[in-house]
């Protein structure tokens, strides 16, 4: 097998994201929990996204696992590597995209790496470096109360020049429609000048065509899936890769029980969740009880136990930015996180253990949490459920065919848990 491209996702419903949108431009390619094992069967493919859970932890540890997926994706052939991050670019002023872009950049050799989170298809645009959610800076997003990496400043420059060794600069929109040359030139003077890492506007689809095309004269990008998108197209215009050669995903149904577990406390997963209540049982686990022992993971099996062969449940933990507040300040923000995921990630074991194989998880590190428990080491890419979310096959598990959903928090529509449900049978 040798790669077009190797991806490494700093987490799992990235990952997810990123492997839709490059299946969906016809690159084949496999999402892998970690660095493969040497003993996973793994398709023919274009593209290898590998995904990490290494978005909130320190930053030292996120630099030598995305170093270590380098080297597996580059000894696979991949002359390009996207870092995938957050299309709205979630890190703290101690990292991890700087720190980890750096370390890639030092093993690519690259002088100069693009970076952009512009998504324009679920709204994530930037420009004059200042990164847009929908019609609001980042800053003045739902992203600016996030648990974890609460986002305070839309300028990307100043945010990655905080986390990063090297000097930062823009290539703005100007640049970047007068055509790939003129951001070559630009990236030319800014590496003359000492600058490592450029971020690139991008509004359009057709902005990220441009930069996908110019990414390519380099062994290292870093970006969302708007980049992933670019880079695409430019693999199949160059020839690189056969269009429309992307796998078919086996089609055949799974069945038997579903369930959706929701650990994210953003705004879009907020309201999905009340609208979920329309169709299916609703169960609200109490945080602070979560946090003070198993006995609420325990309330949440007996009480899906006795509704799951009725139809499907959701079990949340979600809430408001002042209840996660409040309880960040009992508890710290590490520690209440870390025990709401590993308790989704109990529950997520018992619901399997009793039968379910269709499984929609919604957050980034709550899908994290529940697919290393249920060790899966892979997935296929299937339909598409919402923009940046698709139907996801599991690939080298012992207990036969499974589906699961991996929801960044911030996408999806309205009626997303029922959306989800209905696509995976
Ligand atoms: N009620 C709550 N209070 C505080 N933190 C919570 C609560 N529910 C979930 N969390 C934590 O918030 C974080 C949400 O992050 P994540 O799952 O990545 O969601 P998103 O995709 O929205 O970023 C996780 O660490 C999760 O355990
Ligand atoms: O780029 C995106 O927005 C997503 O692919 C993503 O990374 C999701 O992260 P979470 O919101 O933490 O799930």
């Amino acid at each position: 097998m040798k790669l077009s491209l190797g991806c490494i996702a700093d987490d799992y419903t990235g990952a997810s994201d990123l492997a839709n949108t490059l299946t969906r431009q016809g690159l084949r390619t496999v999402q892998t929990i970690g660095v493969p094992s040497d003993d996973l069967a793994l398709p023919e493919v274009d593209a290898v996204v590998v995904s990490l859970k290494s978005r909130s932890i320190e930053a030292d540890l996120a630099v030598t696992r995305s170093r270590a997926a380098e080297k597996w994706l580059r000894g696979r052939g991949a002359g390009h590597v996207l870092f995938k991050i957050c299309s709205t670019f979630d890190s703290t002023d101690v990292g991890n995209i700087g720190p980890v872009m750096d370390a890639l950049r030092a093993d690519s050799g690259d002088t100069i790496v693009l970076v952009t989170p512009a998504f324009p298809e679920t709204g994530r645009t930037v420009y004059m470096g200042n990164l847009f959610v929908g019609p609001v800076p980042l800053n003045e997003s739902p992203l600016k109360d996030h648990p974890l990496n609460p986002m305070h400043d839309s300028n990307l420059v100043r945010v990655l020049a905080r986390q990063s060794k090297t000097r930062v600069g823009l290539v703005d929109l100007a640049t970047l429609t007068r055509g790939a040359d003129a951001v070559r030139g630009r990236l030319a003077d800014l590496a003359a000048n000492d600058v490592g890492a450029a971020v690139i506007d991008a509004v359009f689809d057709r902005d990220l065509e441009t930069i996908g095309s110019v990414a390519l004269d380099h062994r290292l990008s870093v970006g969302a899936s708007g980049i992933g998108l670019g880079i695409a197209r430019a693999l199949v215009a160059s020839g690189k890769v056969k269009a429309g050669a992307a796998a078919t995903v086996s089609e055949s149904a799974v069945g038997g029980p579903a369930a959706c577990l929701a650990g994210s406390c953003s705004q879009a997963t907020l309201q999905q969740i009340a609208n979920a209540e329309k169709t299916m049982a609703v169960l609200h686990l109490d945080p602070e009880q979560v946090i003070a022992g198993p006995d609420e993971v325990r309330r949440a099996l007996a009480w899906s136990g006795e509704r799951i062969s009725r139809g499907p449940v959701l079990i949340a933990s979600s809430s408001t930015p002042d209840q996660v507040q409040a309880l960040q300040s009992r508890h710290g923000r590490d520690a209440a996180g870390h025990a709401i995921e590993q308790a989704m990630a109990d529950i997520a074991e018992g619901l399997v253990r009793s039968g379910v194989r269709r499984l929609v998880v919604a957050g980034g590190e709550t899908s994290g949490a529940v697919v290393d428990r249920l060790r899966i080491p892979g997935f296929l890419v299937g339909a598409e459920i919402a923009a940046g979310v698709p139907v996801l096959r599991a690939v080298g598990v012992k207990d036969g065919a499974m589906l699961l959903a991996l929801k960044s928090g911030n996408f999806g529509g309205a009626e997303f848990f029922s959306d989800a449900l209905k696509l995976m049978r």
